[in-house]
């Protein structure tokens, strides 16, 4: 199984702003390449906060890119993971809908009548008693056969991926804003690291749009 994470931040490192709502910071340059490493995955990951704030689809935009996927033998879209402890991935959410093969990742404890309404529309993958144990989680989601995975954010699934030693590779879009705010989510969240900080070697750097994109590998 191969990792990526990608991520889009302002200046001073925020995904979003304190309100938490989605906020627009790459440009069409770089939603472009983020569109090609969707196509590029068999998954494409987000934690629950993400799905809450943003509702977002996670399906591959450029038709042509859904094509090619098909000509490949491939699913039009990426499978969509979901990292949701207490299965509160509301029923009408977008990354449920049936445009793409959803995962939800839940711990022993999510109340069954949740995880029964969602049943139908997803597949669950159980792992951890109160919290998703992503090791665990990653190791089912590879039994069926997702390999190459795109995790998308937020800060708190990022923290914990990266403490677990699951990233390969971090790629983030840095755009020209400033956010601020210290309740505003960051690229890593979650409790911190106060020792053995991951170290990252440099991959690539690429000017987009008004912004950068910075490739790193992930040193455990
Ligand atoms: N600019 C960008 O590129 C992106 C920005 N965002 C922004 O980020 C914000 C959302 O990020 P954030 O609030 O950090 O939410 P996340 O999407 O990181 O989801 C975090 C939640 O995932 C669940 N979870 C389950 N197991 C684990 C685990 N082992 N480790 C960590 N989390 C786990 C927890 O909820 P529970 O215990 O209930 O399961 C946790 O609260 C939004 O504002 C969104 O707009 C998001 C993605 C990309
Ligand atoms: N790459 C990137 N740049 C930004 O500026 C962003 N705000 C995000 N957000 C991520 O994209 C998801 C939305 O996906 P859909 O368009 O609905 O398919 C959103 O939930 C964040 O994960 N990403």
């Amino acid at each position: 199984m191969h990792v990526v994470v990608n991520a889009a931040m302002s200046a001073d490192g925020k995904l979003s702003s304190r309100r938490r709502e989605q906020v627009t910071i790459s440009g069409d340059e770089d939603f472009e390449r983020v569109d090609r490493l969707r196509a590029e995955s068999d998954a494409v990951v987000v934690g629950i906060g993400t799905v809450l704030a943003d509702d977002p689809r996670l399906t591959v935009k450029d038709s042509g890119r859904r094509e090619q996927r098909l000509e490949n033998g491939q699913t039009a879209n990426p499978a969509r993971v979901v990292v949701d402890s207490k299965a509160r991935t509301p029923p009408d959410a977008r990354v449920v809908d049936d445009e793409a093969e959803t995962y939800l990742c839940v711990s022993e404890n999510a109340p069954v009548e949740r995880r029964m309404d969602l049943s139908n529309q997803a597949t669950l993958v159980t792992a951890g008693d109160d919290r998703v144990d992503l090791l665990r989680a990653f190791a089912t989601l590879q039994q069926h056969g997702l390999e190459q995975i795109m995790v998308e954010g937020g800060g708190e699934l990022i923290f914990s991926l990266l403490d677990d030693g699951l990233v390969d590779e971090l790629t983030v879009f840095v755009g020209p804003q400033l956010i601020g705010g210290r309740d505003a989510p960051t690229l890593t969240d979650g409790d911190g690291f106060v020792e053995n900080y991951p170290e990252l070697s440099l991959e690539g750097l690429e000017e987009l749009d008004d912004g950068v994109v910075l490739s790193w590998a992930v040193q455990y």
